[in-house]
């Protein structure tokens, strides 16, 4: 029996922070150690003011500082901490290759080869080696080539543990999640690694919650359940385009076919396009896995995924333009929301990104106001496409803390992200200092639209003529 007492996690990002906050609420008996190489991430994760931790998710700075300092801790001493480990998660990034062979598609699985050559580097005992992170099918066989290797007579067991926890809701779906699932080998020590893994989620998440498969297994599901709920959202949005020419309402369509059970209400929400750091990079994966084994209907089946949410970013840039009469230069446009969804400052892949850069190449002038994202951070999303030089990005973009300052004589309003703030505005006085026709583009379907209309605005929503 492997009793675990002292857990490392290798990376402090939106996933292993989150996790291991909660897995140190939820086992108060084990040490747990989340390491990281972004000494200033660490440091906002110890700052005495959990306010100013770096991931924002409701609920979370409360729980941190329930168990930080008592057995939670945050600490750039990667080597010592995987050392002292029983058990250590890998947490780290995995981003779309953005160079070589793969570019644009495959994972790119660096960081996660140098957390395993650091784990076989330090290691003076056995561990059981955890992949949190979101992987292509079969990265374990190498994380465990290079573990088998290291001629230091450690042994080390792999598991996957993929983590399906969203942003915005990572507490209430880390405290009760669907399912937890974990995959390792089918021998007698692979079984007692899993059992030890079980054993830490079983403080708190019922047994028949926790699956156990094959390795092989676990790595692909993670990939098809974001494959899955990031196709119902291009589903939902290639038909709001069809709505938008046939006067059906999407919202209606949503709801009637939701309630068929074998559907199911969720994810059916028709937005101006999913974003996040994991839906696009993970179907890239899958098409980019499935083109390997040249699987190509599977490939093309699974890019048109990837093809509509392009499309749907783009046509709702070119729905400002065209109701702009054909021009939006040298025109405000206020964007209200960065982030890719309401509560989280996470602005990765955010659809905003993409509609700000496409209505900045019409030389829009855009004001942007977002409750939890920085203007660095805008910038940085900007320059991060490399479309044009960074200065005319600030000079193209305003950022501003309040939401009436970015609305003031502007010609139009998108919202881009659904904070439910946006709900609770003085929407007459926003109307009275506005240019007219004043109009408002809601590509999350957020706002009463007869209230708006009775003030006097022109709205468009997704999906309705
Ligand atoms: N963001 C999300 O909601 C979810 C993400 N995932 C997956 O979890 C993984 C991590 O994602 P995030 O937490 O969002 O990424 P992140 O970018 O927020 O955090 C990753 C952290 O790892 C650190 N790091 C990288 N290499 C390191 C090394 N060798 N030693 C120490 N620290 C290192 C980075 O400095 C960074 O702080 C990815 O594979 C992602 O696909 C899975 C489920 C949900
Ligand atoms: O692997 C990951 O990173 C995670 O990816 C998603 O979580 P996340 O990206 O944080 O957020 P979601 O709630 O899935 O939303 C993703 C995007 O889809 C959009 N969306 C979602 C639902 C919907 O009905 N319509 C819609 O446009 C959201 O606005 C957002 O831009 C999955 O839901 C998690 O289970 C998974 O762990």
């Amino acid at each position: 029996m492997t009793k675990i007492t002292k857990i490392c996690c290798i990376g402090a990002g939106y996933v292993g922070g989150p996790t291991m906050t909660v897995i140190a609420k939820k086992c108060p008996h084990i040490k747990v150690t989340v390491v990281d190489l972004n000494e200033e991430r660490i440091a906002a994760w110890n700052d005495p003011d959990t306010n100013n931790i770096p991931v924002f998710e409701p609920g979370l700075s409360e729980v941190v500082a329930e168990a930080r300092g008592r057995n939670l801790f945050f600490s750039t001493a990667v080597d010592e901490a995987i050392d002292e480990a029983d058990m250590v998660f890998i947490s780290v990034n995995t981003p779309t290759k953005t160079y070589g062979a793969g570019i644009g598609q495959a994972a790119d699985l660096k960081w996660i080869e140098l957390c395993a050559r650091q784990i076989a580097r330090v290691s003076k005992t056995d561990k059981i080696v955890v992949e949190k992170s979101t992987l292509p099918v079969r990265t374990a066989s190498a994380i465990k080539d290079i573990l088998t290797h290291t001629g230091s007579g450690c042994k080390f067991q792999i598991l996957s543990n993929p983590e399906f926890l969203a942003e915005g809701t990572a507490i209430e779906d880390l405290n009760a999640p669907d399912r937890v699932l974990i995959g390792g080998d089918s021998t007698e020590e692979g079984k007692e690694a899993m059992q030890a893994l079980v054993d830490i989620y079983a403080n708190w998440v019922p047994r028949e919650r926790i699956l156990t498969t094959n390795i092989w297994s676990s790595e692909l599901s993670k990939l098809t359940a974001n494959a899955f709920l990031a196709q119902r959202v291009s589903s939902i949005n290639s038909l709001s385009e069809l709505c938008e020419k046939t006067e059906a309402d999407i919202s209606e369509v949503s709801r009637a076919i939701g309630t068929d059970s074998r559907i199911g209400p969720k994810f059916l929400k028709a937005s101006v396009g999913f974003g996040g750091s994991c839906f696009q990079k993970d179907i890239l994966n899958l098409v980019y896995i499935a083109r390997s084994y040249g699987l190509q209907e599977v490939a093309d089946y699974w890019e048109q995924v990837i093809i509509i949410n392009d499309h749907q970013k783009k046509r709702f840039a070119n729905e400002i333009i065209r109701t702009s009469y054909n021009t939006v230069n040298g025109k405000k446009i206020a964007f209200l929301g960065w982030a890719f969804k309401k509560d989280t400052n996470d602005t990765r892949e955010s659809a905003a990104i993409y509609v700000a850069d496409h209505l900045l190449f019409e030389q829009a002038k855009i004001t942007v106001y977002d409750p939890k994202v920085q203007e660095s951070q805008v910038y940085g999303d900007l320059d991060y496409l490399r479309s044009r030089d960074p200065q005319e990005n600030r000079f193209g973009v305003k950022v501003t803390s309040d939401p009436y300052e970015a609305c003031k004589d502007a010609h139009a309003i998108a919202i881009l992200t659904e904070w439910d703030e946006f709900k609770t505005y003085d929407w007459q006085r926003i109307y009275d200092n506005m240019l007219k026709p004043a109009n408002v583009f809601d590509g999350r379907n957020l706002l009463d639209v007869e209230k708006l209309k009775a003030i006097g605005f022109q709205v468009k929503s997704i999906g309705t003529a």
